[in-house]
């Protein structure tokens, strides 16, 4: 499904590459988990994949479809829920909503059902015609996931979609999830989280200085480091103590 090959990305100005000769595939229906610390590559890689920044060298493809060839069709196919907050304030949830579903021509009644329907699951019904700057931040991120889902994405992609939220929050946006790839979407998250990714995904890959270091079912990679109780030690154990600092 996502065929990414020798991906390479030297931003302007930058001393370094942020991703080197990155090749990964990803398959129809999983539920992958881009991971690493600090500054590894995960944004630049999700970015790269939605087509808000072009590889320095390397391709990939989504569904055999690429954005030089097929950019109104892969619109379609993806969601996107970036890390920044991309709602507008002093709009209602379901104002922000509409304006967001009208992008992809959505409108009318199916577009009101399917926006109560996705609040109501989400837990937000109640604060439908509430503006958006009375929101908390896992009310607010939940709003957002929602904008990114109302046009039926095939393949979902989410930079820490669970990143400041609390316990009840991040339950409820990680069951939506669950719920969206039982009905065929394929979910593609970067997270800090690793004992939320172990549970939660199928595969995962950790990737550190821009490289590909690992990658496997949760399980497996335990499994292959000895000495290794779960993910977190797998995460240590393959890109170390040492603290990513820089500025
Ligand atoms: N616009 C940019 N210009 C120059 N360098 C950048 C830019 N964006 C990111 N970088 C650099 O690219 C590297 C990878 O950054 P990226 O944001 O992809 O990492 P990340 O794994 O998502 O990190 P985090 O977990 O902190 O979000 C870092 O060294 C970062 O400083």
């Amino acid at each position: 499904m996502i065929h990414i090959e020798h991906v390479s990305k030297k931003y302007k100005k930058a001393d370094n590459y942020s991703l080197s000769d990155l090749s990964l595939f990803i398959d129809e229906k999983e539920i992958f988990g881009l991971l690493g610390p600090n500054g590894a590559g995960k944004t630049t890689l999700i970015s790269i994949l939605c087509s808000l920044i072009k590889p320095t060298s390397g391709s990939f493809s989504i569904k055999g479809l690429t954005y030089k060839e097929h950019k109104n069709q892969l619109k379609q196919l993806i969601g996107i829920v970036p890390q920044e907050y991309a709602l507008y304030p002093s709009l209602t949830a379901f104002e922000n909503l509409k304006y967001f579903g009208s992008m992809y021509g959505l409108k009318g009644k199916s577009l009101d059902e399917k926006i109560h329907n996705s609040l109501d699951h989400l837990g937000l019904v109640k604060f439908a015609h509430k503006k958006i700057d009375t929101f908390s931040g896992g009310m607010k991120r939940r709003v957002n996931l929602i904008a990114s889902i109302l046009h039926n994405p095939k393949v979902l992609f989410l930079d820490e979609p669970t990143v400041g939220v609390d316990v009840q929050s991040k339950n409820v946006i990680i069951e939506f999830l669950q719920e969206l790839n039982k009905n065929g979407t394929t979910i593609i998250y970067t997270s800090h989280h690793l004992n939320e990714a172990e549970t939660f995904c199928t595969r995962v890959a950790i990737i550190d200085h821009g490289k590909l270091i690992v990658k496997g079912k949760p399980k497996e990679l335990i499994n292959n480091n000895p000495g290794a109780h779960n993910l977190e030690d797998v995460f240590i154990s393959l890109t170390g103590k040492a603290l990513r600092d820089h500025a």
